[in-house]
């Protein structure tokens, strides 16, 4: 039995050292939001700023050969760094699969969750954890997440939790044609003639796989799903189920574009890493996700990123011509250390590789 909220008197304790995640939370029944997850003003949605007039492109890729359809996507990540594709090739079942996974894998009990806390787990590379960092976050976001580093086909089957393992190996396995034509898209436009071992694994030498749980919320407009940020990545390729949330910074930048869900696509979008690739030519655009007060939504984000040990800057391709670099080389881990052990805080993280 799920305790009262009333016996809840450290409720940190309760959803992030014993895992029961927001998730737990949400379901001992409580009536109103605790304190430590009301966002100061400025970080919760104003709705007034939401535009109905745009949306991100929707970009069909059945005929991905067509040099049209490669300009789109060229033309997508240069102004909104945010577009949906359909007609991608990943199987609709492969899709289903994975978000009954994510359903089945939050589904369990705190004790089995808890195994794989950062505490309990017995790999880095497994994690279930709530919030974003909540050591560093003066208000604690409204989700939980299991995070999914993969190293190999042999040590995801022996470590990732048995509920989601094969369905998660699955839908990354038939995403992978569709990155690389992505990314063979987007390159080109960089002036990278082919993408070679090395390129390969600045591109896409290693990946993250999350499952997110966002669980019902007693006062949704007083606290966030994902606070603002934009992904480290190169390229992030994420699966969302039909409820909805998502939000980008609109074109004007003083706005916002929900997402909507959209049955069978996938939503693509620029990381830093990329941008800093570019010299800012794609961009890695801002996004946040809301808490919603009736419905329980999950998310299924692939991280495509450089490997930990991989130097990213500018590419020389990209800088051929004279372009002034606007970013240093960099350690993609020292990066990703930077990200992790601060809130997110919208766009600043690339200010670490600026010049
Ligand atoms: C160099 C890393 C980043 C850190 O390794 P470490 O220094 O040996 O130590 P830890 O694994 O203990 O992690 C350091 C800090 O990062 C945090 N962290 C370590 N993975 C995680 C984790 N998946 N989640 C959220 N904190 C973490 C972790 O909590 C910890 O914080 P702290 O305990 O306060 O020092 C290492 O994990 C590594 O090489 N990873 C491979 C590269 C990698 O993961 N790239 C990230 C790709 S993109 C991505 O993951 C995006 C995630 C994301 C997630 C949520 C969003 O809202 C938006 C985006
Ligand atoms: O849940 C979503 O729609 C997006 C989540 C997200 O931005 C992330 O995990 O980086
Ligand atoms: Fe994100």
């Amino acid at each position: 039995m799920a305790p009262a909220i009333s016996d809840l008197r450290d409720i940190t304790d309760f959803v992030v050292t014993k895992g029961n995640g927001v998730k737990g939370l949400a379901e001992t029944g409580l009536v109103s939001l605790p304190k430590q997850y009301v966002q100061p003003l400025e970080e919760r949605m104003d709705m007034g700023k939401v535009v109905t007039e745009e949306s991100i492109p929707v970009i069909d890729m059945s005929k991905w050969d067509d040099p049209k359809v490669a300009d789109s996507i060229c033309d997508a990540a240069e102004k909104w760094g945010f577009f949906q594709i359909i007609n991608h090739d990943v199987p609709l079942e492969v899709l289903e699969n994975v978000k009954e996974a994510t359903h089945r894998f939050f589904g369990l009990r705190a004790e089995e969750k808890r195994k794989y806390s950062k505490e309990n787990s017995s790999t880095n590379n497994v994690r279930f954890g709530t919030s974003f960092s909540p050591q560093a976050e003066r208000s604690l976001e409204w989700k939980d997440y299991l995070s999914l580093f993969y190293v190999s086909e042999d040590e995801a089957s022996a470590l990732w939790p048995p509920q989601c393992k094969d369905q998660a190996l699955e839908y990354m396995k038939r995403s992978e044609p569709v990155i690389k034509r992505l990314l063979d898209a987007l390159t080109e436009r960089l002036n990278v003639k082919e993408i070679d071992k090395t390129k390969a694994s600045l591109l896409m030498g290693s990946k993250r796989i999350n499952l997110n749980y966002y669980p019902i919320c007693p006062n949704p407009e007083l606290t966030v799903g994902v606070g603002r940020h934009s992904d480290v990545s190169t390229l992030t390729i994420l699966l969302q189920d039909d409820i909805g949330g998502l939000y980008v910074r609109g074109i004007g930048g003083d706005n916002w574009v929900h997402v909507p869900p959209i049955t069978g696509s996938l939503v693509i979008n620029v990381g830093d890493a990329l941008q800093i690739m570019s010299n800012g030519r794609y961009k890695s655009i801002e996004h946040r996700v809301i808490a919603n007060g009736s419905k329980n939504r999950i998310s299924v984000p692939i991280f495509v990123n450089p490997r930990p040990n991989d130097i990213i800057g500018p590419l020389p391709e990209v800088l051929e011509s004279g372009e002034t670099p606007v970013y240093k080389q960099i350690l993609y881990s020292d990066y990703v250390k930077h990200f992790f052990k601060k809130a997110h805080d919208g766009k600043k993280t690339v200010d670490f590789a600026k010049i």
